[in-house]
């Protein structure tokens, strides 16, 4: 297809995963951000959050004249054939998605917007909102297409140029094939359907990962108590093709800046049209439940009492591969620890900097020294290569909490330490007698 002039607002995972990707395939992009000092960082082609291969097509974009920042949105639209809405949708007051972002957004181009030209919403936004955005533009000649995005954090540029699917949605169903169009250069089916289909498709999506998630963790607290392993279970589950082997990892409970708000906003979008989405609202329920179980793990491991104890933690981003904090489990569990009195020094290798009701140090085996547990809440690889019995020498307990199942039971048993996962079968340190 011809290169075309497509403004991104917002600079976030999202926007900048598109501006830089549709600048590889060809288009003409300038992302746009209300944050001055981002705008200035990108142009100078620095890229803060940690996506690979992101930073390397920003700069190849800059390089090519295909890529732009700047800071106002008004201006930058005046010739533009498509607008991408990137900007946030995060869970608002009463749990639904807080749309005042793509309102101001829209409002403030809404009349300067050239006749023809796309307004795509990129962020996740609940059926109805096309509707809406398109009331606010107040105009015939200016089609509002919903385009939703199904990057994952730490993948997001793999994952938006190799995507499972291609989902447009408009009342005006030429200006949503047009938008299918822009990614021509991608190996990937198009669904092709009406704005409230494309708007639901992304929370369903989104809705049903939860839904696996939180089975899955209720399946890993049987393990415990049936005395089986989920790490078998889940095996011969994943086999069948109709249940995928994807998303099958137990946890500390699923996070991140998305399935929390986006699980929230459609249980509020059900309440709206008097459905009771019980199904959705008990693996919410589920997912606080498990925190509490890892809780209780850690206290247990620590001889019941957290207040005063010294629990190294391994882990802050919500998942490996990225340094995004946003709604962590790991933050969470971390809070609850240090509201029981815990005293807790954790290390993650993507994350520095101060958090608050923690020492976060850079290395792993300071979280390890005097430690009366050591607990494994994100699954950075390079946790099971840590050297476990220099690890061991440095604790003053002996419990490992993996909360990822990410950690080698022998290895740590090897090492002198006891080993407790979560729906797997304990593995406790050899009693040596001198
Ligand atoms: N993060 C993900 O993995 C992901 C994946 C798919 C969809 N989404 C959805 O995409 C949307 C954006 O998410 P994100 O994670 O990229 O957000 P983000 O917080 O990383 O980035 C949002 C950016 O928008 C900018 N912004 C805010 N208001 C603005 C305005 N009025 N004008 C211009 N810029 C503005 C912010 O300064 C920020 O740079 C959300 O709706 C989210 O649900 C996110
Ligand atoms: O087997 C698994 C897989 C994931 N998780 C947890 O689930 C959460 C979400 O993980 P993931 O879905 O990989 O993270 P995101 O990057 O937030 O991506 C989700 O949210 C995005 C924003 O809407 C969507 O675009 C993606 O398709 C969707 O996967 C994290 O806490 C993970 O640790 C597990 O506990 N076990």
């Amino acid at each position: 297809m011809t290169p075309a002039r497509i403004v991104v607002v917002g600079t976030g995972y999202v926007g900048l995963t598109t501006g830089a990707c549709l600048a590889s395939l060809g288009h003409f992009v300038t992302c746009v951000d209300v944050d001055r000092a981002k705008v200035s960082r990108l142009a100078a082609g620095r890229v803060d959050i940690l996506e690979p291969g992101l930073a390397d097509l920003v700069h190849r974009g800059i390089a090519a004249g295909r890529l732009q920042f700047v800071v106002g949105a008004r201006d930058a639209v005046r010739h533009a054939q498509a607008v991408f809405l990137c900007v946030p949708t995060p869970m608002g007051a009463g749990g639904s998605a807080d749309l005042r972002a793509v309102e101001a957004v829209t409002a403030e181009i809404g009349d300067v917007l050239p006749a023809g030209c796309a307004l795509v919403t990129k962020s996740t936004v609940p059926v109805g909102t096309s509707q809406r955005i398109q009331a606010l533009v107040g105009r015939t000649d200016v089609p509002v297409v919903s385009n939703p995005e199904f990057l994952r954090e730490g993948t997001a540029v793999a994952d938006f140029l190799g995507p499972d699917r291609i989902v447009v949605g408009s009342d005006d169903l030429a200006a949503a094939r047009w938008v299918g169009e822009l990614y021509a250069e991608l190996d990937a089916p198009v669904v092709v359907a009406d704005a409230a289909s494309a708007e639901l498709v992304k929370y369903a999506a989104n809705c049903y990962l939860a839904l696996k998630l939180s089975y899955v963790n209720s399946i890993a607290e049987l393990c415990e108590r049936l005395g089986a392993d989920i790490s078998l279970v889940t095996e011969g589950m994943g086999y069948d093709r109709r249940i995928g082997r994807t998303f099958l990892k137990p946890g500390p409970g699923w996070g991140g800046s998305c399935l929390p708000k986006d699980t929230s906003a459609l249980v509020k979008v059900a309440e709206s049209v008097n459905y009771d989405f019980t199904m959705l609202t008990s693996a919410i329920d589920e997912n606080l439940a498990q925190r509490d179980r890892i809780v209780a793990k850690i206290a247990g491991a620590v001889g019941g009492t957290l207040a005063g104890a010294r629990i190294g933690v391994l882990g802050l981003a919500f998942k490996a591969g990225t340094n995004d904090l946003r709604d962590s489990p790991a933050l969470a569990v971390s809070s609850v620890l240090c509201a029981l009195g815990a005293e807790l020094i954790a290390y993650d290798p993507a994350v520095d900097g101060e958090i608050a009701g923690m020492t976060v140090v850079d290395d792993a085996y300071q979280v390890a020294k005097d430690a009366d547990a050591v607990v494994v809440l994100t699954e950075w690889a390079e946790f099971k290569h840590l050297d476990w019995a220099a690890m061991a020498e440095l604790m003053e307990g002996i419990d490992v909490v993996d909360t990822r199942n990410l950690l080698d039971p022998r290895v740590i048993v090897d090492a002198g330490l006891s080993w407790q996962g979560v729906g797997r079968p304990r593995a406790a340190a050899r009693i040596t007698v001198s």
